[in-house]
């Protein structure tokens, strides 16, 4: 269904359009977050491992920009919590669309909700789980404290914010070396060249990474008592942030 090849900026593109979650993304979508983000299918499995874990009797958990919802489901095939019922949103209609037919698809018990609404809509209440995988990065930097802050006051004592996000570097030379890192991976899982420029140049301005001190601050700064990266592999990381 949606196991397509992405080949979007295989061919060199007269006028190189700002990236966007359109129905063109979403038919390549699978393809291309696995080619392009590393540690992508890990950190997918290992938030089903701690919705497991911190998935409360009673409670909401949230996967935010959950595009076609693979933190969902891995989350609704480890929760055994009773009475918890997920959350899905996503801004985009055309990657709801295709998430509300992957859902469908499933037969696991934990009710889902989709929502095509921008996250910052969304009241987020009795929360034991909130996943945010490279989500934030696509927001508005000016947006993002208050995010995270409505997101520590709807979680429950005990709850879990997972946020996954492409990270910068405050040292030039690292960061210089994750990004050639990064796109090495890129070249061994097939995209030439000249797909990995055009878009880095489609994402310029639309995916803004900020260095990992910035997020810690944020997180701590919003209330969270615990902090820390849990996965990171070059210039993509992932922190749990825990509320008392
Ligand atoms: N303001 C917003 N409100 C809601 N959704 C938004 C907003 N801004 C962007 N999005 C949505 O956030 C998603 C980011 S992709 C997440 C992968 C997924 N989490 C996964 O685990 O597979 C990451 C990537 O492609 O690198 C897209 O579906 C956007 O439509
Ligand atoms: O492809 C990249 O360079 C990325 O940074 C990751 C990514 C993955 C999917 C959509 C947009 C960005």
């Amino acid at each position: 269904m949606t196991d397509q090849r992405d080949n979007i900026y295989a061919s060199p593109l007269a006028e190189l359009a700002s990236f966007r979650f359109d129905q063109q993304v979403v038919n390549v979508f699978p393809d291309m977050i696995k080619r392009s983000v590393p540690g992508y299918t890990t950190i997918i499995s290992m938030i089903g491992d701690l919705a497991e874990r911190y998935a409360r009797a009673d409670s909401r958990c949230y996967d935010l920009g959950c595009s076609l919802g693979a933190a969902t489901l891995a989350m609704r095939h480890r929760i055994r919590a009773a009475n918890c019922r997920l959350i899905a949103v996503d801004n985009s209609k055309a990657m709801i669309e295709r998430a509300r037919q992957v859902m469908a698809a499933d037969s696991a018990e934990v009710p889902v909700e989709l929502v095509c609404s921008d996250l910052q809509q969304v009241a987020i209440e009795q929360a034991s789980v909130v996943v945010l995988n490279f989500t934030l990065q696509f927001i508005d930097p000016a947006q993002r404290d208050q995010i995270v802050s409505k997101i520590y006051q709807g979680l429950v004592p005990g709850g879990v914010l997972i946020l996954s996000e492409k990270v910068a570097f405050k040292d030039q030379p690292h960061h210089d070396l994750m990004i050639e890192l990064h796109h090495n991976f890129k070249r061994t899982n097939g995209y030439s060249d000249m797909e990995i420029a055009q878009k880095r140049t489609a994402l310029e301005n639309v995916l803004i990474p900020e260095p990992l001190e910035h997020h810690r601050q944020r997180l701590k700064n919003a209330g969270f008592t615990s902090v820390d990266v849990w996965f990171q592999c070059f210039n993509f990381a992932s922190l749990i942030a825990i509320k008392a």
